[in-house]
């Protein structure tokens, strides 16, 4: 069994991946941290750096409201204003602010930079609920269904986690189920040219079709992983919505346990529209994961707040960059720091 998450340290120690370590991941018999198991600290940093940089903004924007004197009402208004700026929106903004109250009574807090700590706090604990490693393993292939709007960058991360997945010995078979954007088929192409890695396609094809196709093929080859792109779609497109839903129908047939994950790719900057996205895909597929990607770029980064409280539906990578090594692994603490750093 694989599962794609990284070991409990401090940002500041935290480690990434040496494909020593990575291969002997793939010998373990239990469920193993493939993601980030050895040292390699300035990559990881780097990437902290690049998740804390596109998160700036919102920090700075945070951290005024602790730089006065007193804990008051107006930082309190202050912090409400702040987070709902952020895209904390309504409902985990109400519920930070009461937990830091209750923390700061606690910790019989005096100065506003404490409040700063214990809003880190509560924030990283609201998260932890989206904190879950994406596990490989229990079937044979392991069907991942990959949605979402256009452009979020469904077939960036579906490269990027076939790296993940392929640096780990998992076998792979991609099926480009975009089967409208030329583009879309040859961008994933790329990533089928690796060894480990094929690709079922079909120009103009009806994409359940394809995906059926996939999923056959995967399991007469005995691959590990196949990971289906579909189009992008508004949640309002009703008859593309559906055509999701028979998608997701039709690889049901084609193996009744499949398929076994269903993951939403979200734009990070979004922002609230994110969660109308998220139960939108989940009202018509049963959504079993998120990525959230571009956290790079001028994302606030609060609405992974309001997933939390209103829709948990567990975070497994998170994006920042376009580059392979760009998707990690979700940490809810680290993400907490980063939002306030
Ligand atoms: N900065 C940044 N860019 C990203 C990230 N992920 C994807 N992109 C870029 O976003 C753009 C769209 O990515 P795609 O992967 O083509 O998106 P898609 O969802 O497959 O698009 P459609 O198939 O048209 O719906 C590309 O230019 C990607 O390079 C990220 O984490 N950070």
């Amino acid at each position: 069994m694989f599962s794609f998450f990284r070991k409990k340290s401090p940002p500041e120690q935290a480690q990434a991946p040496t494909p020593a370590a990575a291969a002997a991941a793939t010998t373990a018999p239990e469920a193993v941290s493939v993601a980030e198991p050895a040292p390699a600290a300035p990559a990881r940093q780097g990437w902290l750096d690049r998740l804390k940089n596109g998160l700036r903004k919102t920090g700075s924007n945070i951290a005024t409201v602790f730089t006065g004197t007193r804990i008051d009402d107006d930082l309190y208004e202050e912090l409400e204003t702040a987070l709902l700026m952020a895209d904390t929106g309504v409902k985990a903004t109400e519920h930070l602010l009461q937990d830091l109250k209750r923390r700061v009574k606690e910790a019989k807090a005096t100065e506003p930079a404490q409040v700063k700590g214990l809003l880190a706090d509560a924030i990283a604990d609201l998260l932890q609920v989206l904190q879950k490693p994406l596990e490989i393993g229990a079937h044979h292939p392991t069907v991942i269904m990959v949605a979402g709007v256009n452009g979020a960058g469904k077939t960036t991360s579906i490269g990027k986690l076939t790296k993940h997945l392929a640096d780990s010995g998992l076998s792979v078979l991609l099926a480009a189920a975009d089967t409208f954007r030329a583009a879309a088929r040859e961008q994933l192409a790329v990533w089928a040219d690796r060894n480990t890695v094929e690709i079922v396609s079909q120009e103009g094809g009806d994409p359940a079709a394809v995906s059926f196709d996939a999923v056959t093929a995967g399991r007469a080859r005995a691959r590990d992983v196949v990971l289906v792109d579909t189009a992008g779609r508004l949640p309002t497109q009703q008859h593309l919505m559906h055509e999701l839903g028979k998608i997701k129908r039709v690889v049901q047939k084609a193996e009744a346990s499949a398929p076994h994950e269903v993951l939403l790719v979200i734009d990070g900057n979004t922002g609230q529209n994110a969660l109308a996205q998220v139960k939108a895909f989940d009202d018509t597929l049963g959504l079993t994961g998120l990525i959230v990607t571009k956290l790079d770029g001028t994302a606030k980064g609060g609405v992974l707040c309001a997933i939390a409280r209103e829709k948990p539906i567990p975070v497994y990578f998170i994006g920042v960059g376009e580059k392979l090594e760009d998707l990690e692994t979700f940490d809810a603490r680290e993400f907490a720091q980063a939002l306030l750093s």
